[in-house]
């Protein structure tokens, strides 16, 4: 029997990447996708809880640099999530998957608020918690939201799904010679300012000694490989 390196995982998946090809929105073939392969590690035993972003819908930084109030542009960025974990929680349903939702924002009419020894007991259950609305803060990010859920939910690894296939010495959509790290320490990630998690994210992760992992959203397979503990990506450790 194949047997996963955790048990617990957060997985971050960035709203944009939901939009696959299309110019906004959600992409029900890029989706689809992703539930069959978290299907693949809840299959092994894997707990699998997630926190949705909402680029692909609205970013609070967006709206701030068009003029707006930037915490009501946040607000409005986590309301986007709620839409993202609503069509994930859909589209896992009809894989035939459990999965609840659960709003660090009160919008009870829609779906459950955020219950941290309620979404221990969902996963514990085997369903698939999806986190919505962030941290319910303005002026964080959805990449905090994970390790701050992550950290609670006890995970043993934060996983972040991006349109990147890991951590690089520089943006490589910038600088076509960066280098990809296998490997890095939480204080090199942080000291050398690398902006594919935001600063606030890097550090919770560090000080709960919760590892990250950086892998691509598009390359079929990367996220049972990163959960059976293969190479894949860049593992951020202590
Ligand atoms: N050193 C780096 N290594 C990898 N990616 C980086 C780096 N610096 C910046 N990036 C950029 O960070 C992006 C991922 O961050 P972000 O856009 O916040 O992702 P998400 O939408 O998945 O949260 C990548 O698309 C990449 O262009
Ligand atoms: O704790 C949080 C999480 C998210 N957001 C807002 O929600 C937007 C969408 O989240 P994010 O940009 O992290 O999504 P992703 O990049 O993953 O698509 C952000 O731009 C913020 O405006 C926020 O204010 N607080």
């Amino acid at each position: 029997m194949t047997v996963a390196a955790y048990k617990r995982i957060m997985l971050k998946l960035s709203g944009e990447a939901l939009m696959g090809d299309d110019a906004y929105g959600i992409n029900d073939d890029v989706v689809s996708r992703i539930v069959s392969e978290i299907g693949e590690v809840i299959a092994l035993g894997v707990q699998v809880g997630v926190v949705i972003g909402g680029g692909n819908i609205f970013r609070g930084m967006k709206g701030a640099a068009a003029g707006m109030d930037r915490a009501t542009a946040d607000y409005m960025g986590m309301l986007a999530t709620v839409m993202n974990a609503m069509a994930l929680a859909d589209a896992v349903k009809r894989a035939g998957l459990s999965a609840r939702v659960q709003s660090a924002l009160r919008i009870e009419q829609v779906v459950e608020p955020y219950i941290r020894g309620r979404a221990i007991r969902h996963l514990e259950e085997g369903r698939i918690v999806i986190f919505a609305a962030g941290t319910g803060n303005p002026f964080f990010t959805t990449d905090t939201a994970a390790a701050l859920r992550g950290s609670e939910m006890g995970a043993q690894i934060v996983l972040k799904a991006t349109k990147v296939d890991g951590i690089y010495t520089a943006d490589p959509k910038k600088d076509p010679d960066a280098k990809r790290f296998h490997r890095i320490s939480f204080d090199e990630a942080i000291g050398r300012n690398l902006e594919v998690l935001d600063a606030t994210a890097f550090a919770l992760c560090r000080d709960q000694k919760l590892p990250i992992n950086v892998f691509s959203i598009f390359k079929p397979g990367a996220l049972k490989r990163v959960v059976m503990g293969e190479d894949e990506g860049t593992l951020v450790h202590s």
